[in-house]
């Protein structure tokens, strides 16, 4: 680097001190701490999105977001050329950024890591990093129309997953601009106040030439989901359930909680993941939760019936066959797998966290990955992409449209639909609707694809949680050792009961999650399986 870029980021640097004691990470979702602790780190992320737009060539998105935790509980993370996450093999690096104690430990590291990368700093790429902000616009929709009862249950409910506000005193938004323009002509581009998918979205569509606004997101939303509507069964758009293409996005923009048709669905704070629920009448304050497997269950059965279509004989000239694959973590309900399974699916785990989730997903030329909380979407490959451009090319010069014609148009439609990028809450749930359209399934018949298994779900507070170990798509401890003995012999003891432990990639404690064939065994199993946690690795633990 020459003189004048090591002078800028030397005296950039010294305005933002790391704070001290603190070890920040980034982890399953980017930096993720107090927001007093994180003026320095976003700073940074600023320096390190626009290395990463040298490395790779291309624009880099930089998104600050609240989370589902307390309100000053924030984050910071990259959205990298692909519009996916950060490439895991940056992530020591930014932690290495993130933790340097001083601007000469800073700038070191990243003369290192210019070189060792082989970056190129004072070359010709115009850096550009587009800059993306959650703040409180949520408002409930329509909380209103129900009574005070079903308010009330829905109040508690959002407490669960109640978005956080982002602090506005904080005006971090200056803050990773001057980390972005730290590297000698870097730009940042402000794009406002955005959901996460939203900014991820962008990234993706400025690295592939396309148009990029947030119009330009809402128009493509709008229109897929019109086509979809165009090419429904029978009906060629004619029910009006209420949801149309602008409408539709009009309404669910920043919206927390929509009410569709007697259905509820609940976006969180940044709009990345969405689950349905229903409260049943008389239900003394009990909602039905339709979460993120039963999202990915009904994408998957309807893309397969799609596929079969598309593979009917009189159709099969110029078609490969189609290589569908689902994804899912070890908080994947076990009902939900069987299921999958009994569609003779293939059904693959990950590690917690989507990096893992979407990586697996794109080795298929269809991949469908959902967390059971609601993060996820549906993964087109590029190839398979243009054999349903060819296959709908067919049909606009002149052809009858043939299921198998119908069924590459919906496949197409919803490659658009769904967000490419990353897992984005308003795609799924215009897709959701769309499908319950084509089905004509309401929220009940949805929710009777399977019964979930019932479940308990526990945080234990440990010494140091990064004593677990876990392999085999963490439902496995390989360390401590005998933990896992433990929890074997305990889990034996409960009919269909499953049982995994691991330590939270976003708070500082271990998860203990249980399933079993009753919601009493579930919970004792839970109880029995934390208290062991706690033997081998609470504060008393030696
Ligand atoms: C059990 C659970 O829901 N874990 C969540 C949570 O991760 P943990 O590593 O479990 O803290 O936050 C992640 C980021 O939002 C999300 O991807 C993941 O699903
Ligand atoms: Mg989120």
């Amino acid at each position: 680097m020459n003189e004048e870029q090591q002078c800028l980021l030397l005296s950039s640097a010294s305005r933002f001190s790391p704070p001290k004691g603190v070890k920040l990470s980034y982890g399953t979702a980017g930096f993720r701490a107090d927001a007093s602790l994180l003026q320095s780190t976003v700073y940074r992320v600023g320096i390190l999105a626009a290395l990463r737009s040298l490395k790779t060539r291309s624009v880099i998105g930089l998104m600050i977001t609240a989370s589902h935790n307390k309100v000053s509980d924030n984050r910071v993370k990259i959205a990298d050329s692909s519009g996916g996450m950060l490439s895991r093999h940056w992530e020591p690096f930014a932690d290495a950024l993130a933790n340097a104690p001083s601007p000469q430990h800073l700038l070191l590291l990243i003369n290192e890591f210019v070189e060792k990368e082989g970056i190129l700093v004072d070359g010709d790429w115009q850096v550009e990093v587009l800059l993306g902000e959650t703040r409180d616009q949520v408002e409930m929709l329509c909380f209103k129309q129900l009574n005070r009862h079903e308010q009330a249950t829905m109040s508690r409910y959002l407490e669960y997953l109640r978005p956080q506000l982002w602090l506005h005193e904080l005006h971090f938004s200056a803050i990773p601009c001057n980390g972005v323009t730290s590297i000698v002509g870097a730009v940042a581009t402000d794009m406002g106040i955005l959901t996460t998918p939203q900014l991820h979205w962008m990234v993706r569509a400025r690295n592939k030439g396309m148009k990029a606004s947030e119009q330009d997101y809402f128009e493509q939303l709008s229109s897929s989901f019109s086509l979809m509507e165009k090419v429904l069964p029978n009906s060629f758009g004619s029910k009006d359930t209420g949801i149309r293409g602008e409408g539709v996005c009009d309404m669910c923009k920043f919206g927390e909680v929509g009410v569709l048709v007697c259905r509820c669905v609940s976006l969180d704070g940044d709009a990345d993941r969405l689950v349905y629920f229903t409260v049943p009448p008389e239900s003394s304050g009990r909602i039905d939760l339709v979460d993120g497997d039963k999202i990915l269950s009904l994408f998957a059965l309807f893309i397969r019936e799609q596929l079969s279509f598309l593979n009917e004989k009189e159709d099969m000239k110029n078609c490969h066959q189609v290589n569908l694959g689902v994804v899912q973590t070890a908080y994947a309900n076990g009902a939900s797998t069987n299921y999958l399974k009994l569609l003779r699916l293939e059904v693959n785990f990950t590690p917690t966290g989507v990096k893992y989730l979407h990586e697996k997903a794109t080795e298929f030329d269809i991949g469908i990955y959902f967390e059971a909380n609601g993060h996820g979407t549906v993964l087109f490959s590029e190839s398979f992409i243009e054999s349903l451009e060819a296959r709908t090319n067919e049909i606009s010069l002149g052809s009858k449209g043939s299921e198998g014609e119908k069924a590459a148009l919906r496949l197409l439609a919803v490659s658009k639909l769904i967000n490419q990028a990353v897992g984005d809450a308003l795609s799924g749930l215009l897709l959701v609707e769309v499908i319950l359209q084509h089905m004509g399934w309401s929220i009940n018949k949805w929710n009777e694809l399977y019964h979930d298994l019932p479940s308990k779900q526990l945080k234990v507070k440990v010494a140091d949680r990064t004593a677990v170990v876990t392999t085999n798509a963490e439902t496995v401890v390989v360390s401590p050792p005998g933990l896992q003995e433990a929890i074997n012999e305990e889990t034996a003891k409960y009919p269909q009961g499953r049982c995994f432990v691991r330590p939270s990639g976003t708070e500082d404690v271990v998860r203990v999650y249980a399933e079993a064939s009753t919601q009493e065994a579930a919970e004792t199993l839970a109880n029995c399986v934390a208290k062991l946690v706690d033997q081998f690795l609470g504060f008393n633990s030696s």
